[in-house]
């Protein structure tokens, strides 16, 4: 059987013949793919231009992939989005009507999802925890309950998008990726702002504190190592969280950015350390290509699920996790909860004994010393801080007994026998909501409130892990809070269960100024979505 995949949601007008035997769509063969690249003269990719270009290169790149198929093709796969509206609507017309004239069904793909299959495709992994680092995207996915859950992403732009911006302002053409991989290679590191969220990030601060080294005389070099060694620690850090959340113990790379050696470095050395298995494609799998588009085309066309030509709109932000994900079997990320006496969190090592628990942030070899040393030590201090300054404010958390700084250990009371996602209820959770509430109201933010850092003492609900927390008393902050909760929820319980418990967390979420956070929880959730 053959696939004829077409991409083109920005800059690659590409065509893609994927041959395949339809017994075995998950087998390993190779796709051919013609790609067309667009350069911008000057800047960034411009919407119009990158149109006219996909216009005029489209029909080639077809051309090439039809004459390669040699035999005919069963059916039409193209990118639906997310990506350039004027963009996308080029390659929806090329593909309605190829697929008209072979009269031949019609598949509509998500490019995100299309990223992340062609490394569960090529590792032949079950159900490993995504990381698409791409230009206008930087999200973590993991299949649960029927579609690939958004467990983070970014909350202002892409990954890509961030690096090149940084080039622009410097005078380099784009794309500003591989230009900034080739200078760090002559850098030293400077302290620039780190922004984890429980597993969402953020990269304007850090883009603008770039800039401004760069204005003020930093050289170059060392403003690209440092951005590398920055944004890739946080992809990696919150690759790892979304490892520790879900128990998955498998990572697959996918986007533009993964062609970066050095990210590569950094998760496979994460991996590694936690006995995870990391895979990354091949570039040319990494980058936008329509190979990833005629692979996830075989798949989704063996599951019957093709679209018909009335239906097959595009759309510019397509999320990954609208589409009912019907090709593949229903084992989830799996959530493990087991609770063992050592046990190796995205951070820490924690030792729980009988009355004692012992949390060390052990160094993290992907890390770059000086930063590594930075995060352990601002974590050890701010999680000894606020866990106590919490219990005072009448929210229940473990009592600190005994702080090190320099080792980046602290010893705390043990407190309950499992976590909300080993037992979650909505009345568990209205207490979470108001337990929030609390904090937020003192002008105390949590900062990673998932479903693990919730541990159940019969009807007690105690809160730990505040070693992203901090002070402050905006409504952004405390609604970035409730969203990490959310998230956690989201992505590890079903949907009819995520509902339920989620509509107690807002109720028991009451309180001064809880009108403002909950609308502006329904903004954060509606930024995550793709630029
Ligand atoms: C929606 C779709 O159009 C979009 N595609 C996209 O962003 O192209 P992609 O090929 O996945 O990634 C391009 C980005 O990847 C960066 N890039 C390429 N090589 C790089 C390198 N060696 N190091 C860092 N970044 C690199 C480029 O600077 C550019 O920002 C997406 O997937 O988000
Ligand atoms: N005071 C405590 N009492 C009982 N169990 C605890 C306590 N502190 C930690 N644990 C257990 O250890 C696990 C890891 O602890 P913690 O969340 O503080 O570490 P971490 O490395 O930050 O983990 P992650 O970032 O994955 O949430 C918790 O999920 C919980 O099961
Ligand atoms: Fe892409």
């Amino acid at each position: 059987m053959r696939i004829l995949g077409i991409e083109g949601t920005a800059w690659a007008a590409s065509a893609a013949v994927y041959r395949f035997d339809p017994a075995a769509p998950d087998a390993d063969a190779d796709p051919f793919i013609e790609t067309d690249a667009y350069q911008p003269e000057s800047g960034g990719i411009h919407p119009r231009e990158a149109a006219e270009h996909m216009g005029e290169a489209i029909p080639a790149v077809i051309e090439a992939a039809l004459d390669a198929a040699d035999g005919p093709i069963d059916a039409v796969a193209f990118s639906r989005g997310p990506g350039l509206g004027p963009c996308l609507r080029i390659v929806g017309t090329a593909a309605r009507a190829l697929a008209g004239t072979l009269d031949v069904p019609l598949i509509g793909v998500n490019h995100m999802v299309a990223h992340l299959e062609i490394g569960r495709h090529g590792s032949g992994f079950d159900s490993p925890v995504c990381l698409n680092a791409s230009g206008a995207n930087a999200h973590l996915l993991g299949y649960h309950d029927g579609r690939y859950r958004v467990l983070g992403e970014t909350m202002d732009t892409g990954v890509g998008n961030a690096l090149d911006k940084f080039t622009r302002h410097v005078g380099w053409s784009h794309p500003g990726g591989p230009k900034v991989e080739a200078a760090a290679a002559d850098g030293e590191y400077v302290d620039l702002p780190y922004v984890v969220k429980g597993m969402d990030f953020s990269f304007s601060g850090l883009m603008s504190a770039a800039k401004d080294a760069y204005d003020e005389g930093t050289p170059v070099e060392d403003v690209c190592f440092s951005l590398q060694e920055t944004i890739f620690a946080m992809l990696t850090e919150v690759a790892e969280r979304a490892l520790s959340l879900t128990g998955a113990d498998e990572l697959v790379l996918g986007g533009g950015v993964g062609q970066n050696a050095r990210l590569r470095e950094m998760l496979s050395t994460m991996c590694a350390d936690r006995d995870a298995e990391f895979y990354a494609p091949e570039p040319r799998f990494l980058r936008d290509n329509a190979g990833m588009i005629a692979v996830l085309g075989a798949k989704m066309y063996a599951a019957g699920a093709t679209v018909d030509i009335e239906d097959s709109a595009v759309d510019p932000n397509f999320r990954p996790d609208e589409v009912a994900v019907t090709w593949r079997d229903g084992e989830s990320v799996a959530i493990d909860p087991v609770e063992r006496p050592e046990r190796q969190g995205a951070e820490a090592v924690v030792t729980v004994g009988d009355e004692r628990v012992t949390k060390r942030r052990l160094p993290k070899a992907y890390r770059h010393p000086a930063l590594d040393e930075r995060l352990r030590r601002e974590r050890t201090v701010a999680e000894a801080r606020l866990t106590s300054e919490a219990r005072r404010r009448g929210v229940p958390t473990p009592v600190v007994r005994d702080v090190d700084v320099p080792a980046a250990t602290l010893t705390f009371d043990r407190v309950g026998d499992r976590d909300l996602a080993a037992a979650l209820t909505p009345a568990r959770a209205r207490v979470v909501g108001d337990h929030l509430a609390t904090l937020h109201d003192a002008g105390i933010v949590h900062g990673d409130p998932t479903v693990r850092n919730v541990r159940l003492d019969g009807d007690r609900v105690f809160l730990i892990d505040f070693g992203l927390g901090y002070h402050s008393g905006h409504v952004e902050d405390h609604a970035m809070d409730c969203h990490v909760f959310e998230g956690s929820v989201r992505g590890t319980a079903t949907e009819s269960a995520a509902d339920a418990a989620l509509a107690a967390f807002e109720e028991g979420y009451a309180g001064r100024g809880a009108d403002a956070v909950l609308s502006r929880l329904r903004d954060v959730e509606g930024r995550g979505r793709y630029r």
